[in-house]
């Protein structure tokens, strides 16, 4: 289990990381979510002992992480821009990993490598950036991690890759419960990966969520009544509206609250229309960021 305690971090002054506290448990998979700028990488450098934090505590399974060799044996970090040592093969880079990954296995690692088909004797740097990202994931997963932290995992894959690399990420967090967590900008790539999602603003965690009840909390509520017929007063009391909208006859919305109850407290007025759709990740981080002044675009489409 991932636990981070009351977080600081800060450059120069400005506060990267600010009092930012979460929990992963062991076997799920986390989506940092986040605004250019919001302290996600930073977060995670402090996670894989990279940054020593100014404040607070990160421990893995009860263990700190800044400086603790034992505990960084579990844990592996692909930056956004892996890193390999300079000139060498997969090979190589196996044979370096193996010397300091105890859990190292040559076994998962001959599979990855038929996975991928890469050749493991060229020179890495000479690979595409797709195919360097490739290679990160067989030399991670084949030190068999606790914790795997990923930034922008998917970036630079091809549609095949990607479906791939989620598809042996989800067999290894089911099989021997690594714990995940992973930064991203593509929402749709993690809203069929993430169990929970945290949202980044400006060093703060804003929201912190079960996906599954983040989205089954938010809806979009499209409603028209009788050709010219008012909206019947008193139609929202105990619908929570987040955001109310008219075009033409038709009253878009975004509500929170559970489905059935918001389905009950509408149909009870007859409209003509009214369709109740659920909110992809995309759009409530949208909505989310527009709560606190970040440049909002029209959500409901
Ligand atoms: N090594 C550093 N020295 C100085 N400032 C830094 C350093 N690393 C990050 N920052 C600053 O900290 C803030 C958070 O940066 P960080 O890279 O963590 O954000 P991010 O959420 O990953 O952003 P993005 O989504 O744009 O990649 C930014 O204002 C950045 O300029």
């Amino acid at each position: 289990m991932i636990k981070i305690s009351h977080i600081r971090k800060s450059f120069d002054g400005l506060e990267a990381v600010e009092n930012v506290s979460l929990t992963v448990n062991s076997g799920s998979i986390y989506g940092l979510l986040g605004s250019n700028g919001a302290g996600k990488t930073t977060l995670l450098k402090l996670l894989s002992g990279l940054y020593v934090p100014d404040e607070g505590l990160i421990s893995i399974d009860s263990q700190p992480v800044y400086e603790n060799p034992e505990v960084k044996e579990k844990i592996f970090f692909i930056q956004d821009t892996p890193h390999f040592l300079p000139h060498y093969t997969t090979k190589q880079m196996a044979q370096f990993y193996e010397s300091i990954y105890p859990r190292w296995s040559e076994e998962r690692y001959q599979e990855l490598v038929a996975i991928f088909q890469v050749d493991i004797h060229k020179k890495i740097h000479r690979f595409s950036k797709g195919i360097q990202r490739q290679v990160a994931f067989i030399l991670a997963l084949s030190t068999l991690p606790e914790v795997l932290i990923l930034d922008e995992p998917l970036d630079g894959l091809d549609p095949v890759m990607r479906k791939k690399v989620k598809g042996l990420l989800i067999d290894d967090v089911a099989e021997r419960e690594m714990t995940v967590l992973i930064s991203s900008h593509n929402l749709r790539e993690v809203e069929d990966l993430c169990d929970f999602v945290g949202i980044m603003h400006k060093g703060q965690m804003m929201i912190e969520k079960d996906l599954d009840d983040l989205k089954s909390d938010t809806h979009k509520v499209q409603i028209a009544f009788k050709s010219g017929a008012p909206v019947p007063p008193g139609i929202f009391d105990s619908v929570k509206v987040l955001h109310k909208e008219k075009r033409g006859s038709i009253l878009l919305l975004i509500v929170k609250g559970k489905e059935e109850e918001v389905t009950a407290s509408i149909e009870k007025y007859q409209p003509v229309i009214f369709d109740i759709l659920p909110l992809t990740l995309e759009e409530i981080f949208i909505y989310e960021m527009g709560d606190v002044g970040y440049a909002v675009e029209n959500i409901l489409g």
